[in-house]
């Protein structure tokens, strides 16, 4: 089949030493093997170390170095099937110490997927901003990469077949004959959140004037700063936090996006429901946390064929909300795999807010206007980074009724912040930078 260059045939090639071998003049040889059987010979970038991971694509055509460090990607071979990665290169991803922001340039410390897979890797890259080259970066974070496969291929596959569990095997590993079905490592069965979300409470910009908590299943750092720039005070808490003790101290709530199956994130949705059932202040969700919301209501999450992974999603809204308006259709960025399931008729006091153009799928749930909640989950990712910014203004919508809210029903004074204050983010940035 097109997809399929047996590995066999190259064995003996890489048997007789890899300097004859003139299809990698550059990298290690480097494969793909996907648990369903099939490999894709390329050659190695990045780290020389084979890993194990979920096959996934994204048909991003920029920013691959903020999909990258999106959490969201933990444990998952990107594909990228937009053909040159690379040609801009990298930036420093310590943010300046003056900043309002958040403390990182890109959405997290680090490299967050466990290995990429491009069709030509550009050696070379032009950006102002740019320091070093994205092999580079692979190799410096541990991440491998292979380069010179038929990412078009993998992606139709993929399409069909759906997300499948992958090893990339480099070097000497290349060689070797495919794992064993009971070899592969299926991230979705780890509680993924727990490990990126944070541990310890953190707050940023302090002083800002509405108290909003963010439960963090992993969060990108465009969400931290699209609240910062509406100058919230933001208190990032680990994604089961025990908020129900605390919330008295806050105008508002936001659930993040976080990796992995929504399944393990239950203890988070028990939670919320009390929540929902005791406190009526403005509540939104991004994608898993979205998907949190939605099992706190009470709706089933599923998991999907090959999920939505890009930047040109189109959505249309069933409902005007804030800057949202019914009947208009906009186009977003999206990562995930599960999805909340349209059920009819939906929970009382809930209804969709909006759905994917392409699939049918749920993209967002909201509280209805009689049943006195602002509450808001949305599948896609307004915050973009990358990927268009349509729907940017629901953080204004978010952060607005929080504030108003806050007018209404005075707080009581925060004594959070004093968990632990400072640039969480940045001081790992830092580390990152200077100790790998
Ligand atoms: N970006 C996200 O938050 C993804 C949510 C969830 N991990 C999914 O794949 O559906």
């Amino acid at each position: 089949m097109y997809f399929f260059r047996p590995i066999v045939v190259h064995v003996p090639h890489l048997s007789r030493g890899l300097a004859t071998h003139t299809t990698f003049p550059q990298g290690l040889p480097a494969v793909l093997h996907l648990k369903s059987g099939q490999c894709f010979l390329g050659k190695s970038f990045g780290a020389s170390k084979s890993i194990y991971g979920e096959t996934v694509f994204s048909t991003s055509i920029t920013s691959y170095t903020e999909s990258m460090t999106d959490p969201s990607y933990r444990g998952q071979i990107l594909v990228f099937t937009t053909p040159l990665i690379g040609n801009y290169g990298v930036p420093s991803n310590v943010a300046p110490i003056n900043s309002q922001d958040v403390g990182v340039v890109l959405e997290s410390q680090g490299i967050q997927c466990a290995g990429v897979i491009v069709a030509n890797l550009s050696e070379k890259f032009s950006h102002h901003k740019a320091v070093e080259s994205l092999s580079s970066w692979c190799e410096r974070h541990g991440v491998p990469g292979i380069t010179g496969v038929d990412t078009r291929a993998i992606t139709t596959l993929l399409r069909d077949q759906g997300t499948t569990l992958g090893r990339i095997a480099v070097g000497p590993d290349a060689a070797l004959p495919p794992p064993t079905e009971g070899d592969y490592w299926d991230p979705s069965l780890e509680n993924l959140v727990d490990q990126v979300s944070t541990k310890t409470p953190y707050c940023l910009n302090p002083s800002g004037s509405v108290q909003i908590a963010v439960l963090d299943f992993g969060v990108k750092a465009n969400i931290l700063r699209s609240l910062v720039r509406r100058d919230a005070a933001v208190t990032v808490l680990p994604w089961n936090y025990d908020f129900n003790a605390i919330r008295d101290q806050f105008d508002g709530l936001f659930l993040t996006n976080g990796p992995g199956d929504p399944a393990h994130c239950m203890e988070a949705a028990l939670k919320l429901r009390r929540t929902l059932r005791e406190w009526d202040h403005p509540i939104f969700g991004i994608c898993m946390g979205h998907q949190v919301i939605g099992m706190a209501a009470g709706l089933d999450a599923y998991r999907m064929t090959f999920g939505n992974r890009g930047h040109n999603q189109p959505v249309l809204a069933l409902a005007s909300s804030g800057s949202i308006i019914a009947g208009r259709v906009y186009v977003t960025s999206q990562n995930h795999q599960y999805a909340l399931k349209l059920q009819d008729p939906f929970p009382q006091g809930w209804e969709p807010f909006f759905i994917n153009c392409n699939d049918s799928s749920v993209e967002g749930i909201k509280s209805t206007a009689d049943s006195g909640k602002k509450v808001w989950g949305v599948q896609f990712h307004p915050e973009s980074s990358g990927g268009p910014l349509d729907t940017i203004e629901m953080f204004t919508d978010f952060v607005s009724e929080c504030r108003a809210h806050a007018l209404q029903h005075p707080r009581v004074k925060s004594d959070v912040n004093a968990v632990e204050l400072g640039k969480v983010l940045r001081a790992q940035a830092q580390a990152c930078a200077t100790n790998m």
